[in-house]
């Protein structure tokens, strides 16, 4: 049987608290209320389960698959037969800290696992300085897995700021881009969408964001703007900062379409350079 073309996406813009039980209660709701929405695929932010921040990461961290976080995120893809991005966690390996997104299929089993690999160090004076690598290690690997609609590339956050690892998924086949994210008061509204959306329209693929809502009174205040943006570059769904969840169609046939129109795939001229995976 082929292939369906269109699935529905939810993304979860959680409300994320220093209670890590209260937010995998919260996330588990809000996972069972998208599903009954129509998703059959649901994503949930960055740190979905901890507030974001150095201090707080070594305290939040858990192994990965083996910690509680992962149990409950792989008892909501069973309890909802539903394809679960969940978010990312703290990752504890011996002594090395990871930012570590999971996926998980409709049977409750591990598809994936991502280490995020560029690590969000930046320093713009006056506004925000944030450095994960005084706490976190970078992962050492890309990451895709498939779905019975399309490949789908996985990466957190900062992630999205390097086209060249978007470029290597869409190369490998993906269709669909997922970003756990969660910027901030400063980048979110300079570069959130125009990321998203250039993403999007230099590969002719989806690209979803997905952050936790704001919490003004956190140490690190989340732009929230939840959102996904098609091949063709618009914005599909998106919304403020509250806590909610956002749906879109994801349209494949539209894709192949787009692609179509504009052959950048075939245009493209490989003779004269080349992004490769190395790892
Ligand atoms: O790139 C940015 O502006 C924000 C990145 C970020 O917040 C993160 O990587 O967690």
């Amino acid at each position: 049987m082929a292939a369906a073309s269109r699935f529905r996406l939810a993304l979860v813009q959680l409300s994320v608290c220093a209670n890590k039980q209260e937010n995998l209660l919260r996330a588990a709701r809000m996972v069972k209320e998208a599903t009954a929405g129509g998703a059959q695929m649901v994503a949930l932010p960055e740190c979905f389960n901890s507030p974001y921040g150095t201090q707080y990461f070594g305290e939040y961290a858990e192994s990965v698959p083996d910690g509680p976080s992962c149990k409950a995120l792989s008892e909501m893809a069973r309890d909802n037969s539903v394809h679960l991005v969940g978010g990312s966690i703290p990752e504890r390996a011996g002594e090395t800290l990871y930012n570590t997104a999971t996926v998980w299929a409709p049977d409750g089993s591990l598809v994936a696992k991502h280490r995020k690999v560029h690590l969000f160090d930046i320093d713009i004076p006056g506004k925000i300085r944030f450095q994960e690598s005084e706490t976190l290690t970078a992962g050492a690997s890309l990451t895709t897995f498939s779905t019975p609609w399309c490949r789908v590339g996985l990466g957190i956050c900062y992630d999205l700021r390097f086209s060249d690892m978007a470029t290597l998924y869409a190369r490998q086949g993906c269709d669909l881009l997922l970003y756990p994210g969660a910027f901030n008061m400063t980048t979110g509204p300079a570069h959130w969408e125009l990321l998203a959306r250039a993403r999007s329209v230099d590969n002719q693929v989806y690209t979803a964001l997905v952050s936790p809502a704001r919490d003004t009174t956190a140490s690190y205040v989340a732009w929230g703007h939840s959102l996904v943006a098609s091949p063709w570059g618009e914005v599909v769904a998106s919304t403020e900062a509250d806590e909610t969840v956002i749906y879109a169609d994801i349209d494949l046939e539209e894709l192949k379409r787009i692609r179509e129109n504009i052959p950048l795939g075939k245009q493209r001229r490989l003779d004269l350079y080349d992004t490769v995976q190395k790892v």
